[in-house]
């Protein structure tokens, strides 16, 4: 089996509220985005991993990430205006003999070996998986300001990646819903509206997606107790 990685990685990072995109701020020394990508380079199960920037920093991903610590599985090409259209991009340059594709954020360093291999499997199996955790919150359906319900907390799961898929499954997936105009905040409710299964496996509470700036601050203490794959040095 042929497995490719998409690892999306085009936004501009606007919650973060930086002048940087939030996937370039370094921790420790070196860009988040380092980190991610440092995960899949040093999985042999990953074949190719297709990197998605916004089209400014094509230049400077290369020389600055690329080149610079060595990144031999990656390609790199151009976003799109929303994540699902930086993923779209991603799955139309995955190398012709693909048989499932890992779809990651770049600003979750944290994923492991493990779930990634996990997820790999899983859509050996079900042809569509997702990486989520069960919600910590007691969580509200909120309309004009008032509570309208609140749904049973034992059935509601945060979703992660890697979601990953069997190629031919999540490219139609994406091309149906370009046509429909349907866009979603992940791309298992793409396969989801086509009617297939997504098996759920477990995700972890560490493979935060950072987004606004105390996650910064909780990237720096996880990477000072060796959380991920970044073991204490
Ligand atoms: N046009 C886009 C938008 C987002 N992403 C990527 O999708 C992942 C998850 O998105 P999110 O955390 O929402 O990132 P941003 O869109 O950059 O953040 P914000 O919504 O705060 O602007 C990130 O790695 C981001 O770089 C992407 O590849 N292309
Ligand atoms: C795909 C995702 O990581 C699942 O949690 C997330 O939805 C992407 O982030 P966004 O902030 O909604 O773009």
């Amino acid at each position: 089996m042929y497995v490719s990685a998409v690892i999306a990685a085009g936004g501009k990072g606007k919650r973060m509220n930086s002048v940087k995109s939030k996937q370039y701020l370094p921790v420790k020394g070196f860009p988040i985005l380092y980190y991610t990508l440092t995960v899949f380079e040093t999985l042999r199960e990953i074949d190719e991993i297709i990197l998605v920037v916004g089209e400014q920093d094509l230049d400077f991903v290369r020389k600055d990430i690329i080149l610079k610590y060595k990144f031999k599985k990656t390609r790199l090409i151009e976003g799109g205006l929303e994540r699902q259209d930086s993923v779209y991009n991603g799955l139309r340059s995955c190398s012709p003999q693909t048989d499932i594709v890992v779809i990651h954020d770049g600003v979750r360093p944290f994923i492991t070996h493990g779930i990634i291999l996990e997820s790999i499997e899983a859509a050996k199996l079900y042809k569509a998986a997702g990486v989520a955790v069960p919600v910590k919150d007691t969580i509200k359906i909120v309309e004009d300001g008032f509570i309208k319900a609140t749904p049973d907390r034992r059935k509601l799961y945060a979703i992660q990646t890697p979601q990953t898929f069997m190629y031919e499954v999540i490219l139609k997936a994406h091309e149906i819903a370009r046509k429909e105009g349907f866009y979603g905040t992940d791309d298992a409710v793409l396969v989801e509206r086509l009617g297939y299964k997504v098996k759920i496996i477990d995700g972890s509470y560490e493979n935060i997606k950072i987004t606004t700036p105390e996650d910064i601050i909780i990237a720096e203490a996880f990477l000072n107790l060796g959380f991920g794959e970044f073991k204490k040095r």
